[in-house]
């Protein structure tokens, strides 16, 4: 069985109707990604999944159990854990605030916070210093780290390499990569390289419907196929 499933799902926005037909299968473990281009509807379905836009009955599964309807608390508590595009940090505390807030219990897990740590040694570093005041990798990074200071089954990200510098993106695709091994990740990105490196199981979304599905390798190795549902250059 699938760790999530969308089947048909379909989500308006007030009056809009948004997404038509989102069917994907994430299996367990790994990184799944999630192509599109922009205003294809990728934020939406990530969205819809936790329960922060209402999505349309029997439409999103979690382990075979139907999450639509559900609420966002209840869904986080079932071990997902959405990291939004804005990155969702508190600038005005520290590093440290931002984390603690993270935990359920307010107190640190000492070897889950020790493993956190190693992925990202600059929230280490600045651990008293103001989240506000740190670069925009390492506030991506602290985004994901209050995602996994306890284990989850699985993690929505949305665009986490928008505006990074190359050398950040590397890292953040090593962290990625680690994280991948013990929680399932369903990641949303335009960088295609970025994506192609971590994903295993990969679909593009386009005007609200999955276009395709299939497997990372695959997808990269067809030129063509990526120029027609992602525009990119061969
Ligand atoms: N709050 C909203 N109200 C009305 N329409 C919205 C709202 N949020 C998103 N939409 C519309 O829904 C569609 C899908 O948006 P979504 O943010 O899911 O796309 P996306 O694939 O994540 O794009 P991007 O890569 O640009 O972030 C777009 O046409 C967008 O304009």
């Amino acid at each position: 069985m699938s760790l999530l499933s969308l089947r048909g799902l379909r989500t308006s926005i007030g009056q809009y109707a948004v997404l038509h037909d989102v069917s994907i299968e994430v299996p367990e473990g790994g990184v799944f990604v999630l192509l599109g281009r922009n205003g294809a509807g990728k934020t939406t379905t990530l969205r819809s999944v936790m329960g922060l836009w209402s999505p349309s009955p029997a439409s999103v599964f979690f382990r075979g159990r139907d999450l639509s309807g559900m609420h966002t608390a209840d869904i986080a508590r079932l071990g997902i854990a959405f990291v939004p595009e804005n990155m969702g940090i508190f600038g005005g505390l520290s590093v440290a605030e931002n984390m603690v807030l993270a935990t359920r219990t307010g107190q640190f897990d000492k070897s889950r916070l020790a493993y956190v740590q190693a992925l990202f040694p600059a929230l280490e570093k600045f651990w008293d210093s103001r989240a506000g005041s740190l670069s925009g990798g390492q506030k991506q990074m602290l985004a994901v780290a209050r995602a996994i200071i306890e284990p989850r089954e699985l993690i929505l990200v949305d665009e986490p390499t928008k505006g990074l510098a190359p050398a950040i993106v590397d890292a953040m695709a090593d962290a990625f990569a680690e994280i991948g091994q013990n929680t399932t990740i369903l990641l949303v990105e335009q960088n295609f390289q970025f994506a192609r490196r971590l994903g295993r199981d990969m679909a593009v979304i386009d005007d609200g419907r999955i276009v395709h599905a299939g497997s990372m390798a695959e997808f990269a190795a067809n030129a063509d196929l990526q120029d027609r549902l992602l525009g990119l250059a061969v």
